[in-house]
């Protein structure tokens, strides 16, 4: 196995130091980032400012290393690095290279969402029962399930292709696929407003199974929930071939409004790039559900809207001073919902926001549902978490007195779906103004407060 995995090693390095080289002038590259422009131009942007100058490259970039699975061959992973492996000597039963059943659990993996282009992730646990005293090294295992990842899916189709093809590949007696995905919410500016608990992932887990596992019932599907359930995974959210429901929120929000053509076109021209057929029955209403809600993060002139708002609430508060311990006056609203969009990559962060003032009659004179508002007002928009949190702050200065704590604690979809992959890491942004700014004590005392779990890492 040894000479065989060495070579399979270099030919995928080589591969990887090709896709980069060539990289920035192939034409797929520079159509995206030409796709790149016409959205950000839809969303009222200036493609020159600073902040988002590099970013069409960069989602070229993301996307297309994010979608590298349709480039990859199966058979360049898979042959070659079976082995032989002997099963058990004499007596009954099964092991070894002869029906001992394998499994590799936890499998972090990420893919594209085919209706909506938003990254999902997924935690993948792959099964197969060996035959012919023969079996494959572990790793290929999660190789082979990352080149289907790494293409436009849904988590049936990429359970049910990961399972094909392992089992065109190494001819076992059967495999078993178990998919625990999660999507983030669907981001809507105008029921944010309303429903601020559209929070969190929408979790769902598929399943597909060939040869001894194509029947769901059978004994050996027992076992492998069996070895499963150690890490806690239960069959009982499981989601079977027959229900067909898409999962994607995108698809509750009802059929797409009369979407930007130019920015439609623009998206169709991205699928096209990445290798896939626009015209596929499943992407064919992707275009206009990704613009519905992008749109969500245009640059309207929210901050006016919100400055009228909030002169008229100014003029009706009533002062609070600082007399007495500043500490003992210390007041908070915690777990604001929050979501906005990365400017790099033009990919969400979502999370909660806390915000933390002194009133000396401990009431927050505006309100939590405006304060709620600030928070939307600077989400919905391209950010970056930094900037959003000293906009939070200064604005809530304004009629939450000039003693201001806010923390925003968020998931950035950045960090998992490219580059890095940290999967399960988590931004913290602070901003401190007034004596907030000066005195531990008082930050300590807010902080303190903040909850251990909230949703931001759910
Ligand atoms: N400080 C900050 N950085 C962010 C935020 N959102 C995304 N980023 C980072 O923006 C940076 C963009 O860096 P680049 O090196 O130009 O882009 P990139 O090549 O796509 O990034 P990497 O693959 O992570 O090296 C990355 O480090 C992201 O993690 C944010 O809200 N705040
Ligand atoms: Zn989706």
């Amino acid at each position: 196995m040894g000479a065989l995995d060495e070579g399979h090693y270099h030919a995928e390095i080589d591969n990887e130091v090709s896709f980069e080289l060539g990289f920035e002038s192939q034409p797929e590259t520079l159509a995206i980032q030409d796709a790149v422009r016409v959205l950000l131009q839809g969303l009222g942007e200036d493609i020159n400012r600073e902040g988002i100058k590099k970013t069409p490259f960069r989602v070229a970039k993301a996307l297309r290393q994010g979608t590298r699975g349709y480039k990859q061959k199966v058979n360049d992973i898979v042959h070659g690095a079976l082995f032989p492996e002997a099963g058990l000597e004499g007596g009954s039963g099964q092991a070894g290279g002869v029906g001992g059943l394998v499994i590799v659990r936890d499998l972090d993996l990420f893919s594209y969402c085919e209706s909506c282009l938003l990254p999902f992730q997924v935690k993948c646990h792959v099964g197969y029962v060996p035959s012919g005293k023969r079996v494959v090294g572990l790793s290929k295992l999660s190789r082979v399930a990352d080149i289907f990842a790494k293409r436009l899916q849904s988590p049936q189709r990429l359970a049910d292709e990961i399972c094909t093809a392992l089992q065109h590949g190494i001819k076992p007696t059967g495999v078993a696929v178990v998919l625990q995905c999660m999507h983030i919410h669907f981001p809507n500016f105008e029921s944010a407003f309303l429903d601020s608990t559209s929070q969190g992932w929408v979790k769902i887990t598929a399943t597909s199974g060939s040869g001894v596992f194509e029947d769901e019932n059978a004994d050996v599907w027992t076992d492998f929930w069996s070895l499963l359930k150690f890490r806690g995974i239960s069959i009982d959210n499981a989601h079977h071939r027959s229900s067909g429901q898409s999962w994607c929120p995108s698809q509750s929000c009802g059929m797409p409004g009369q979407a930007n053509s130019a920015m439609t076109n623009a998206v169709n021209s991205i699928l096209k790039s990445l290798g896939e057929d626009p015209l596929r029955e499943e992407l064919v209403e992707t275009p206009s559900r990704f613009v519905k809600w992008f749109m969500n993060f245009r640059n309207s002139n929210l901050e006016m809207k919100l400055n009228g708002f909030v002169r008229s609430r100014i003029d009706t508060r009533s002062p609070s001073g600082h007399g007495g311990n500043f500490n003992d006056g210390i007041c908070s609203e915690l777990n604001l919902s929050f979501w906005s969009q990365c400017e790099h990559h033009l990919l969400p962060f979502q999370g909660v926001v806390h915000v933390g003032y002194h009133s000396s009659d401990g009431v927050n004179p505006v309100g939590r549902p405006l304060v709620q508002s600030v928070v939307h007002f600077y989400g919905f928009k391209l950010q970056v978490q930094e900037r959003v949190t000293r906009q939070i702050a200064e604005t809530v200065s304004s009629f939450l007195g000039e003693d201001i704590i806010v923390v925003v604690e968020a998931n950035h979809t950045c960090m998992i779906s490219r580059g890095i992959e940290k999967f399960g890491s988590n931004t913290a942004t602070f901003a401190v103004l007034g004596r907030f700014s000066t005195d531990p004590v008082a930050r300590a005392k807010f902080l303190q407060s903040l909850p251990d779990s909230c949703s931001a890492r759910r």
